[in-house]
């Protein structure tokens, strides 16, 4: 039997952050992960995906640079073995990166998968080979936390074959991507990779059932993110479903039901199911331990304050967990966080999820933080809206490729709840109150949302924006004169 202080089950970001943290904090660790440390993030999501999109980006450049600039460049071809050898030298360097962080934490990584024998006992098989880590069965003083992940959701009749029918796991990793593509899924899978593939040269049909693409996003966001799809060329059908699928020899023929009940059949070279993610606990026998799942298979805590479950000592934290957690690799860095610091038995902060951030990296790109307008109305709140076009500044005119930044903020005192088209308006409605969300559209919004998520994680409101100035000629000036107006101080936004 070895004895430790913590078993973690897992070892994607959930749970190689919570082994780093919690060693950090002088605990004893074992990580079990059955394949890769670094788990889908690393290995099938974030990192590889966000890599072949920064390459779409300078594709799309080289477009731009010859339509809008006069640069007469254009992309012979893309060599396609030299693209995947770059992006799978981040993701080894990243994976060489978190491995050696964990040596040096002194981490005891064991490979095997791993199953619950009881409230603080697990058992790894496969641990022992082939290099003589210790076999066999664990016991934790402290706890255990489940950090599985989650697997994409497959619809019956679609059975990924790995060239006709993919999931996000095969789609960057077949030889080539395909001439034609019908993406099943307008959440954030679908859209980035709906993106990438037209990015490269693809025909591209999106489909979604939802009304909108991002149907959890602002309305607004939709409404810009499809036009700027449409406007690359991507087939975007929203409040449609897929009711046939005939696999062809090359491809697939695909019948769609469209929101006016009329069929449409769209063949393409490739369909890739995304329509969601499920989370991973086969074989993990739960009920040895006690923590049950829910209905969808999550396994919910008891104590969203510790992510502890029903079982004292047996914590959850990343893609395994429910909404309010959001299924993104930086919401299980701060679940980690937590839950390596309640087993360390220090004080430490829940998870604020109203302040993740949330980003699709397609083009246009989507970044927000907080409320949607219709969220924080359907709160009862009065609200105070303001939506600054990005080429309205000088360097949004320089990209020309549109975008939005859209700020919903309380309004105190008189005033009702309506939008807000310019800085009198506000003054009319009375003071406005603090930040409660901030939506942007467009380029680079990716790396401009970090100044809004601590706008609405502290609270701010428009007038604590303003005092602070950005600089000229950037994107980011657009969320500065956005706050501007609202504070009743508007300079170019009227
Ligand atoms: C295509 C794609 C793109 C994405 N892009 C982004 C993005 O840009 N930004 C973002 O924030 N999020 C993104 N995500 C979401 C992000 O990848 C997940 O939120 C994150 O990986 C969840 O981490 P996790 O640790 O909960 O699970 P995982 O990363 O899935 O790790 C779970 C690990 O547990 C191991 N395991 C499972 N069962 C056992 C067992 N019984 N014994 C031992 N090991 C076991 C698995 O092998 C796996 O390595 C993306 C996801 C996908 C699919
Ligand atoms: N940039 C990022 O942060 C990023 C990128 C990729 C993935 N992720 C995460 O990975 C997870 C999975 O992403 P996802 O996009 O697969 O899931 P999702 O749940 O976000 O989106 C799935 C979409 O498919 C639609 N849908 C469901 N069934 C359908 C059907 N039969 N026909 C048509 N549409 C259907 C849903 O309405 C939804 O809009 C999410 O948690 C997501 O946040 C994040």
């Amino acid at each position: 039997m070895n004895e430790t202080d913590v078993i973690i089950i897992g070892g994607g970001t959930g749970g190689y952050a919570t082994a780093l943290r919690a060693a950090a904090l002088g605990l004893r660790v074992v990580l079990a992960e059955r394949e890769l440390i670094g788990g889908t993030c690393l290995h099938r999501g974030c990192i590889p995906s966000k890599a072949m999109l920064h390459a779409a980006e300078l594709v799309d450049g080289i477009a731009e640079a010859r339509e809008r600039w006069g640069v007469q460049a254009s992309v012979a071809a893309v060599d396609w073995a030299a693209l995947t050898a770059t992006r799978d030298d981040i993701v080894a360097r990243n994976h060489t990166g978190v491995e050696g962080h964990l040596t040096q934490a002194g981490v005891q990584v064991v490979r095997g998968t791993a199953r619950l024998t009881g409230p603080r006992t697990v058992r790894i098989e496969g641990a022992g080979e082939p290099s003589g880590e210790p076999d066999g069965e664990f016991t934790a003083r402290r706890g255990i936390v489940l950090a599985t992940g989650s697997r994409p959701r497959l619809l019956p009749g679609l059975t990924p074959d790995g060239r006709r029918v993919v999931t996000s796991d095969d789609a960057l990793f077949a030889p080539g991507l395909p001439r034609s593509v019908l993406v099943l899924g307008g959440g954030a899978i679908g859209v980035e990779y709906a993106s990438l593939h037209r990015s490269m040269g693809a025909e591209v049909t999106l489909v979604e059932a939802a009304d909108r693409l991002l149907p959890l996003e602002d309305a607004d966001v939709s409404r810009h993110l499809a036009r700027g799809l449409k406007k690359r060329g991507i087939a975007v059908r929203t409040g449609s479903t897929l009711v046939d699928t005939e696999l062809l020899e090359d491809g697939i023929r695909a019948t769609l039901r469209t929101p006016r009940g009329e069929h449409v059949v769209v063949e393409a070279e490739r369909l890739l199911v995304a329509v969601g993610r499920v989370p991973v606990t086969d074989g993990l026998d739960l009920a040895a331990a006690g923590p049950a799942t829910d209905g969808r298979g999550y396994v919910p805590p008891a104590d969203w304050s510790r992510l502890e479950t029903a079982v004292p000592g047996v914590h959850v934290v990343g893609d395994l967990l429910p909404p309010p957690s959001l299924g993104l690799a930086h919401a299980s860095f701060a679940e980690a966080l937590l839950v390596a610091e309640t087993l360390a038995g220090i004080p430490s902060p829940p998870v604020d999820y109203a302040t993740v951030p949330r980003v699709t990296y397609s083009a246009p790109q989507t970044a927000s933080v907080g409320l949607t307008e219709d969220q924080a109305r359907a709160g009862g709140r009065a609200v105070a809206v303001n939506t600054m076009p990005l080429t309205a500044t000088a360097k949004g005119m320089v990209h020309g490729r549109g975008g939005i930044v859209k700020v919903v903020a309380a309004v105190d005192g008189a005033g009702g709840d309506r939008g807000l088209p310019c800085s009198n308006e506000v003054e009319s409605l009375g003071k406005t109150g603090e930040v409660l969300g901030v939506h942007l559209v467009g380029p680079h919004v990716s790396e401009m949302i970090a100044e809004s998520q601590l706008i609405v994680g502290w609270d701010a409101e428009p007038s604590d924006v303003a005092r602070h100035l950005h600089a000229h000629p950037t994107l980011s000036e657009a969320v500065g004169e956005a706050f501007l107006t609202l504070a009743g101080r508007g300079l170019h936004q009227h």
